[in-house]
């Protein structure tokens, strides 16, 4: 099967530290797979109370995950402190892709490239729902103040 490449975007919306916790390391004393998965979880949800929101209630909308994609770069131990830079990129209509860039801010060695694709969903209903336009605006105001 082919590798998984994941080309992060050259721009970022928003950066987060995070000290890895003894519960993110697993029987082999590194970051663990799954950990990684947890990390831009609280990255995302970082993002979106940036920008006014939670993970339930983006501009009246949830979101759910339609894929998720992890390409694992080096290893990490307790105690390391990491950067996770976010950026959201490939808008279709109903959804992006958050792509997440994890780096060990000492040696700024990359431990893990991410992306998530993020599909706006009525719970109620419970099917995609057009991405909403007051999100689209806040954003842009959000990457404008950090131009
Ligand atoms: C992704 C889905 C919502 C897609 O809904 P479906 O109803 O199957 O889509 P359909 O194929 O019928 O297509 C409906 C439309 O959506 C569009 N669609 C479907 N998938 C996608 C994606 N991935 N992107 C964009 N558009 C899409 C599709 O093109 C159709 O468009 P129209 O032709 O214009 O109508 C559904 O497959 C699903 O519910 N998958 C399971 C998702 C899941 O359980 N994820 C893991 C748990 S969620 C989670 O971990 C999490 C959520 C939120 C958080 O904040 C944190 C964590």
């Amino acid at each position: 099967m082919a590798r998984i490449k994941l080309e992060l975007p050259a721009h970022v919306d928003f950066e987060t530290r995070i000290r890895l916790r003894i519960g993110d390391i697993n029987y082999g004393g590194h970051l663990g797979n799954d950990a990684v998965l947890s990390l831009i979880h609280e990255a995302r949800v970082q993002f979106l109370a940036h920008l006014g929101y939670t993970e339930l209630n983006v501009e009246g909308h949830g979101i759910i995950l339609a894929d998720a994609a992890v390409v694992y770069r080096a290893e990490a131990f307790y105690g390391d402190e990491l950067a996770i830079k976010l950026a959201l990129d490939d808008f279709n209509r109903y959804g992006c892709d958050f792509f997440y860039g994890l780096t060990e801010l000492k040696s700024g060695k990359e431990v893990a490239k991410a992306k998530t694709n993020v599909v706006f969903f009525d719970y109620a209903a419970r099917r995609p729902v057009d991405i909403p336009a007051a999100f689209l605006s806040r954003l842009s105001q959000s990457r404008g103040e950090t131009a």
